[in-house]
């Protein structure tokens, strides 16, 4: 055992046959806060509410509260992965990083340096948006820890654009920065739901350039999240992955919740599904961003980021537990 990882029992959720599901403050999946689990954690769930990176509404700042009310309902054994997720390690919610909404620029110190910190703990961060600008100080602190990772970047969009209105961090623009200042692994870089129109053909050459693979979200419909899923681990390998979810990767029958959507988007069952189809791979860290709960109805976007959340969770703390333990415990704890 590393000396990263939590050597007790894990303290899970709140018990929902004791407590109604409904009372107290929420945290995510009922889980404990970081404090009361002693500062420390396998798995650390943290909201970045921040959305001064948008280009269209705003909104996403009250994402990760928006998510964590949502999964409220979430149960603590996940048949699809056949694992208790909050038992095999110990998963907490860290709170928020409070970043400055009125400069980008120390925000995005800010939330590397909080991003650093828990990384730096042996944690591995669950990050709940905030707009999909957070995605690059988080995608800088994880490279400074494991050097450059692949990525999944979930999204309709590319967010490979170079700048808008002269800004160079913005949600539109997160993985072109990264891809400049070497923190991805250029040989496993994929986009996935990508769909809608773009500024021009130029957007594509430039997105192929950097070393980007696509599967569009037509690609999903016709060939299916299994067979989309078997090829995105056999990009990935063994390389230390990175997942960003962009909640518009949905249709927005999906996730109406969200700044800019976009139709002919996959379902919550196929992105739950593909990603149950990476459980095998070596996920350092996640990202949920974009949920915009003003738009939202019955918190439709709200509970498929939550289960979304709760699919990378599980991959995360089962790989917590297997590189613990001989490979056939997991699945019996
Ligand atoms: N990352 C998200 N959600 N959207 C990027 C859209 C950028 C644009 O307005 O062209
Ligand atoms: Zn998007
Ligand atoms: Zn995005």
């Amino acid at each position: 055992m590393s000396s990263a990882e939590t050597p007790t029992t894990p303290r899970g959720p709140v018990d929902s046959s004791r407590i109604p599901r409904y009372a107290g403050p929420a945290t995510y999946a009922r889980l404990p806060r970081l404090d009361e689990v002693g500062g420390k954690t396998d798995v650390a769930v943290v909201g970045v509410p921040f959305d001064t990176g948008v280009s269209y509404r705003p909104g996403a700042r009250f994402g990760g509260n928006a998510i964590r009310e949502a999964s409220r309902l979430l149960r603590p054994y996940n048949p699809a992965q056949d694992a208790s997720p909050f038992a095999l390690a110990q998963v907490a919610d860290a709170g928020d990083i409070a970043a400055n909404p009125f400069n980008i620029n120390e925000a995005v110190e800010t939330i590397e340096a909080a991003a650093d910190d828990l990384l730096g703990s042996g944690a591995r961060m669950m990050t709940l948006g905030g707009d999909h600008t957070i995605a690059l100080p988080l995608l800088r602190s994880v490279a400074k820890k494991h050097g450059p990772v692949a990525l999944l970047h979930f999204d309709a969009h590319l967010d490979t654009w170079d700048t808008y209105f002269g800004a160079e961090y913005t949600h539109g623009t997160p993985f072109r920065r990264a891809v400049e200042e070497g923190i991805l692994d250029t040989e496993a870089l994929s986009h996935v739901g990508t769909r809608g129109p773009l500024y021009g053909k130029q957007d594509l050459t430039d997105d192929e350039k950097m070393g980007f693979g696509i599967v569009t979200s037509a690609d999903i419909y016709r060939r299916g999240a299994d067979e989309v899923a078997d090829q995105l681990r056999q990009r990935i390998g063994d390389r230390p992955l990175y997942i960003s979810i962009d909640i518009d990767c949905l249709d927005p029958a999906h996730a109406p919740g969200t700044g800019t959507p976009e139709a002919g988007g996959m379902t919550s069952r196929e992105l739950l599904e593909i990603l149950r189809g990476l459980a095998s791979c070596n996920l350092v860290s996640a990202d949920v961003v974009e949920v915009a709960p003003a738009y939202d109805h019955a918190e439709i976007t709200a509970v498929a980021a939550s289960h979304t959340a709760y699919e990378l969770t599980t991959i995360m703390s089962r790989q917590i537990a297997e590189a613990r333990v001989p490979r056939q415990a997991v699945s019996e704890r």
